[in-house]
């Protein structure tokens, strides 16, 4: 709560504004049944100059009241928007701060809905706020104290309406609300169901899933078309029920004020100044009721919300440190890591250090903990235990700019954005002139296709780099892992849709161009890391032996198992 309060604070002047005209618009809807009641007395006084006169101030009251409305309904929609905009930016902002685990607690489909769906239900609540919140009540409390006054005998009429609309607003919107939760869960669900279906859709026709999926898909979509309904018919009922008990309200009290009004004729204008007030305290309740509804589904998004703002980072930089990274020496003393959620560590002290401008090949059976290795070395995770230091730098004390330049991580599944090849590219390395996006390329086997796309390096990069081939997208993500010649480069198994020549000639050229850097290569196949200076071997977490590809096959059983699986496949 405190969170859309000084949200809310920020916009001082509009809240100024809003309140301002809350005020006429309140004042309007209590003045004008007193005024009509004063017409009807002049009308039955046969004083035309009177009606007249207070005809037209009812006009002008009901008119302000109205202009009041419109002005309060602009300046309410700017401050919903405008708080809406602050926490959508302000919750991204948190999101760019968080760790891969951090993102992984929440998922990323999940943070999509809270930045969105979320977002939009407190925006409608800042909405209601600012239109009833203040009018409300004092528009309830002004018409029971002004009914009461105008015609006091019938007191307990106006108790009688009270509790019997707030009876059923009370039960109506109570069945409502809950459907409105049972259809945001559907609606979830049915998110869910589409992205991963979309997402996968080529596994799904490849393993004819379609129809599998189409029931799927179905039984959720049926849930959400029941609440629907539920919530249509509950509508439907809805305004008859108030339509009744306001003409039985209506009619009671003409058939109870007859003989008062039988002795003064007076009264004629009291019953509809009375009226007048019955209705705005039964819609007072009403709103109140729809208010109250929709506050507790905007305080879940809220408080889902909120929960992303009270995340810690799990990987945290110092802003101040001046620690720079001058060379690529990296090393590991004695480090683990535990994901968070796993019962045992995916790497279990692991101590070994690699040269400046040297290649150190990493392998070991799937699920070896090689991919985790490789994010840490680029400080996606923190150590659980033990500490990474590149450059001398512990990686704890790094300076975050520096760190991002200093190494590069090229992952297996290359992600590219929407825009331009040049514009993914530069995600490397900022300033980089056209020189440096064609030296990048050519290291990564990528400038010979880039150079047949019509546009070059402006080509279009769809999103998620759809418009390009597994293998392409790799030389691509390569080119921008190289483009900045980061002190350390890691390739996590980023050059496996690579056909081997191509392979090859990526390491060759890397070899040759980047002697400056520390080369890591990831992979699952012996072929890639045969030239490495220094080869890692990975078993079930533990780093089980070092050295060179020949020093190995005599010295490692495990790296002997993995290169014997794999003789015969190509090793070049
Ligand atoms: N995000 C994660 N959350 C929880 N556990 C994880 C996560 N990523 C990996 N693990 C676990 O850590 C261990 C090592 O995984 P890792 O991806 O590092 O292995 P790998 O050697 O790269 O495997 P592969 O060759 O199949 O890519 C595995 O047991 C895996 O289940």
């Amino acid at each position: 709560m405190s969170l859309l309060i000084n949200k809310i604070k920020e916009q001082k002047s509009s809240l100024l504004g809003s309140l301002l005209m809350t005020f006429f618009i309140v004042m309007s809807q209590l003045w004008q049944p007193k005024l009509l009641q004063k017409v009807l007395t002049e009308v039955m006084k046969d004083d035309k100059d009177k009606v007249i006169q207070v005809g037209i101030t009812l006009l002008v009251v009901a008119g302000i009241g109205l202009l009041a409305g419109v002005v309060n309904t602009v300046i309410s929609a700017r401050i919903a928007r405008e708080v809406s905009a602050g926490l959508r930016e302000d919750t991204f902002k948190k999101i760019q701060t968080f760790s891969f685990s951090n993102i992984e607690q929440f998922s990323a489909g999940n943070l999509v809905v809270r930045l969105t769906n979320d977002v939009t239900q407190v925006q409608n609540l800042v909405m209601m706020i600012m239109q009833s919140l203040i009018r409300i009540p004092i528009l309830f409390i002004g018409s029971f104290i002004l009914a009461m006054f105008t015609i006091p005998q019938l007191w307990w009429v106006i108790i009688v309406l009270v509790v019997l609309v707030f009876v059923v607003v009370m039960g109506l919107f109570g069945l409502m609300g809950k459907h409105f939760s049972m259809i945001q869960k559907s609606l979830d669900k049915v998110n869910g169901i589409a992205k991963e279906n979309l997402a996968g859709m080529r596994v799904v026709k490849s393993f004819v899933q379609a129809d599998n999926e189409t029931k799927r898909f179905e039984e959720v979509s049926d849930k959400l078309t029941q609440h629907t309904i539920a919530v249509g018919r509950l509508f439907s009922i809805m305004i008859p029920t108030f339509t009744l008990i306001s003409s039985i309200a209506i009619i009671g009290t003409i058939f109870l004020s007859a003989d008062l009004a039988a002795k003064d004729i007076e009264v004629v204008g009291a019953v509809a100044s009375f009226m007048n007030y019955l209705m705005q305290i039964m819609m007072s309740i009403i709103i109140g009721g729809m208010m109250m509804m929709m506050a507790s589904r905007a305080f879940v998004s809220l408080s889902r919300l909120k929960e992303i703002m009270d995340t810690e980072p799990d990987v945290t930089y110092n802003e101040e440190s001046t620690e720079i990274i001058e060379s690529g020496d990296v090393e590991f003393a004695n480090v683990s890591f535990e994901y968070a959620g796993d019962e045992r560590p995916s790497l279990e002290h692991i101590s070994f250090s690699a040269k400046h401008g040297s290649v150190v090949g990493v392998v070991g059976a799937t699920g070896s903990g090689k991919s985790t290795l490789a994010q840490m070395i680029a400080r996606m995770y923190d150590p659980t235990e033990g500490d990474i230091t590149i450059g001398g730098v512990n990686l704890k004390d790094a300076n975050k700019i520096d760190l991002r330049d200093s190494v590069a991580l090229v992952l297996q599944k290359a992600i590219l954005f929407s825009g331009t090849i040049a514009e993914n590219l530069r995600h490397g390395k900022k300033d980089a002139s056209t020189t440096e996006l064609e030296e990048a390329s050519k290291i990564a086997q990528a400038k010979e296709f880039i150079d047949r796309q019509a546009e070059g390096y402006t080509s279009p990069v769809e999103e998620r780099g759809a418009n390009f081939s597994g293998g392409q997208k790799q030389r691509l993500s390569i080119s921008r892992g190289v483009i900045g010649e980061p002190k350390v480069l890691v390739l996590d198994d980023s050059t496996s849709a690579l056909d081997a020549r191509s392979e090859k000639l990526v390491r060759e050229a890397l070899a040759q161009q980047l002697t400056n850097t520390t080369t890591f290569i990831i992979a699952q196949k012996i072929s890639s890391v045969v030239h490495a200076d220094n080869i890692l071997v990975l078993d079930d977490g533990k780093l089980v032996a070092t050295g060179t590809h020949s020093e190995l096959l005599i010295t490692s059983p495990v790296y002997r198992e993995i290169y014997d699986t794999q003789k015969g496949k190509e090793v070049v």
